[in-house]
């Protein structure tokens, strides 16, 4: 085997842009959900559980023809790694010749786990969302912020308002989005208050039990749901759940990972890609949930894209 490239977290930052992402994101998201015929091969990620350290470690594989990427994803999950400042989820992608299987590249999966994720809920909000004034933030970790990054480019956000379970969290989020994106920020410290005036919200929290319940909200409210993925796990209410219109990533990975979905019985309107076919009319005048679990086929779309953004730089450098 010839030397495998590997491309770090600063490679993948200066290779991915969130408006290349979004695009490339989109397509495979609609050719995830023409079944068979739309060349994805998507299997149920596998997770082993590592319950004595409340850790996960999961293997995501994908095969996205469109994009002639084939990749897999191992990712570890540790909640209890926040209180040793250490990252919560730790990740590599594994980057493959569709052709002949042979390695092409191995690379930091965080960063893509973050883009890639941030991405597909701005998608989402790209068809469910009726306004783009106030956004409101639950959580002030990795998803919280790489959201924040690319809904503030995406949409005419005009305000952000950041709730976290420590409050720290969220003040220090809140000086980073005002001194980086000069965007108006408020923290608060209740969820209540946070999302009452909000046309969009993001959860991405590692919370076990549900934090966002059925509030007073905008009746036209956009919700994106990317915590809580485990079958055990709730971020929403199970009354939130059954009062709004619940779009998701994957059936699959919905009706088996997602404990938002499962303990609540809420009834899954459609995959977010039958809404990019048109094969289901979007609902957005009332209330919207996107819940998120996070597939294996935006990893691959990611890599291919670091991967081809590497080649050609080393092209350019070696004439
Ligand atoms: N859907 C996807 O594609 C996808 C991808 C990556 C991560 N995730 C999930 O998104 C969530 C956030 O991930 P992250 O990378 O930002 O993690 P992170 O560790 O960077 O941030 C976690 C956030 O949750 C808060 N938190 C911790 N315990 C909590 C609790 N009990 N109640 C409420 N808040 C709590 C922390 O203060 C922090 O703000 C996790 O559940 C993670 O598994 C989803
Ligand atoms: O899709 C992902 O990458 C993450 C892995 C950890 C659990 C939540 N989803």
């Amino acid at each position: 085997m010839n030397n495998i490239p590997y491309y770090g977290p600063e490679d993948v930052k200066a290779s991915l842009k969130y408006e290349e992402l979004v695009s490339a994101l989109e397509l495979a998201l609609a050719d995830f959900s023409k079944g068979p015929e739309g060349g994805v091969s998507q299997p149920l990620r596998a997770t082993a559980e590592v319950t004595k350290f409340n850790g996960f470690l999961a293997a995501m594989p994908a095969y996205v023809a469109s994009r002639n990427a084939l990749a897999c994803k191992l990712v570890t999950f540790y909640p209890n790694n926040a209180a040793k400042e250490m990252d919560t989820h730790m990740a590599h992608v594994l980057l493959f010749d569709e052709t002949s299987g042979e390695i092409k590249a191995i690379m930091d999966g965080e960063v893509i786990t973050a883009m890639r994720t941030a991405a597909v809920s701005a998608i989402a909000t790209k068809y469910l969302a009726e306004k783009y004034d106030i956004l409101a933030v639950l959580g002030s970790g990795v998803q919280a912020t790489a959201h924040i990054e690319a809904f503030c480019k995406m949409f005419p956000i005009k305000k952000v308002n950041i709730w976290n379970h420590r409050t720290g969290g969220a003040e220090k989020l809140a000086k980073y989005v005002k001194e980086s994106m000069g965007i108006e920020v408020q923290v608060f410290t209740d969820v209540q208050s946070c999302v009452e005036m909000a046309d969009v919200i993001i959860a991405a929290t590692f919370a076990t039990e549900p934090i966002l319940k059925e509030y007073p909200m905008r009746p036209w409210v956009h919700i994106n749901s990317v915590g809580a993925p485990r079958p055990q796990w709730q971020e929403l209410s199970a009354e939130l759940m059954n009062n709004s219109v619940v779009y998701v990533d994957s059936f699959l990975s919905a009706n088996k990972e997602s404990g938002d979905v499962i303990k609540s019985g809420a009834q899954i309107y459609a995959e977010i890609g039958e809404i990019i076919l048109g094969n289901k009319k979007a609902e957005i005048t009332t209330r919207t949930v996107f819940k998120s679990l996070g597939l294996a086929l935006e990893d691959a779309v990611s890599a291919r894209l670091v991967f081809d953004v590497m080649e050609l730089n080393r092209k350019i450098l070696k004439q």
